[in-house]
């Protein structure tokens, strides 16, 4: 038997850490979606007790340390489950750049091996599940749209966001999301976004508010370390993005744009700065 699940992308709209806590993590208050640009996963059973992980991508770990197999061993083995599964990853998110890619799709093998092995897991244990991987996955497990609290674990569902185009753009450098954390001064935040703000606008259905609300204070953080995702910020805003961002902690910037005509203008403009360039649409 095979399954295959769709991994997609996520995208914080806002994001505030409230303090460091002891153990280690920050306390977030964030609000994410996902957008359009997907990792496709196909699981195959095995009878053997193995998991064996595949992608077209060459830049990703095969091993213990891909996402994908952490969720199928965290499966196998509180579920006691004998078989082992074939996994191949058909990547599209951009590796390493606050998309979540890992995450998805650690995320999506857990949904998969629920129905491949039909172990009739309810959403809530596979998110706490999910939990044990990584701060983004319960998240990703249903997507959506959300408001994430806790390390990003606590999840409460909220209406979609207006529709409308997202440029995603990936300047070609590492960050590391523990670093990114490690830097921030919790205590000295200069601004925190306002979650009552995007929500208001989320409500109104009202794309410039929406604009307007738009915060990341890790942005503090990785603009400071590297400058050319602050210029790529300013790109954006220059061609014409109604409201720009960074993603989680960097290194992709997302812009939102209401009208399609815009969009091949900002995208071509892009593609002059980065490589890495994608218009896509919310996922409502
Ligand atoms: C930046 C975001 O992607 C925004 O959605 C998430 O907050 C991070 O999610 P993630 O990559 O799934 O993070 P994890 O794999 O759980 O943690 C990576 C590292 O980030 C730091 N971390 C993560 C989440 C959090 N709330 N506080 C933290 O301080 C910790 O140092 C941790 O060791
Ligand atoms: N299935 C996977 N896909 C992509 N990267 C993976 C996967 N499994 C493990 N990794 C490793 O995880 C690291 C982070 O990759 P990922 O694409 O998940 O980052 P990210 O988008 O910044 O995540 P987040 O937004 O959750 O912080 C990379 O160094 C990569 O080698």
């Amino acid at each position: 038997m095979k399954v295959f699940e769709k991994a997609p992308a996520k995208i914080n709209l806002m994001l505030d850490v409230l303090h460091k806590r002891e153990d280690g993590y920050h306390e977030v208050e964030m609000i994410m979606t996902m957008v359009d640009l997907a990792d496709r996963i196909e699981m195959q059973e095995l009878p053997r007790d193995t998991i064996i992980i595949s992608s077209q991508a060459g830049y990703i770990p095969l091993d213990e340390k891909n996402l994908a197999f952490q969720a199928a061993r965290l499966i196998k083995e509180r579920y006691d489950v004998k078989q082992g599964v074939y996994i191949h990853l058909d990547k599209k998110i951009p590796v390493a750049a606050g998309l979540a890619g890992g995450s998805s799709d650690a995320a999506a093998t857990l949904r998969g091996l629920n129905r491949l092995w039909q172990l009739g897991i309810p959403t809530p244990e596979l998110q706490r599940l999910g939990a044990e991987l990584g701060s983004d996955v319960p998240f990703c497990v249903t997507g959506g749209t959300a408001i994430a609290r806790g390390r990003g674990e606590k999840l409460e569902p909220i209406e979609a966001p207006p529709q409308c185009w997202v440029i995603l753009a990936k300047p070609p450098i590492n960050v590391s999301t523990a670093d990114i954390y490690g830097k921030l001064r919790a205590g000295h935040i200069q601004r925190h976004p306002s979650v009552a703000k995007v929500l208001e606008a989320i409500r109104l259905k009202r794309f410039d508010l929406l604009c307007d609300g738009l915060g990341n204070v890790l942005e503090e953080v990785t603009l400071d370390l590297y400058p050319e995702v602050r210029q790529l910020k300013e790109c954006m805003l220059r061609l014409g993005a109604e409201g720009v961002l960074m993603s989680g902690s960097g290194p992709t910037v997302f812009g939102l744009v209401s009208k399609e005509a815009k969009v091949a203008r900002i995208y071509n403009g892009l593609r002059g700065f980065c490589k890495d360039v994608y218009a896509v649409r919310l996922l409502t």
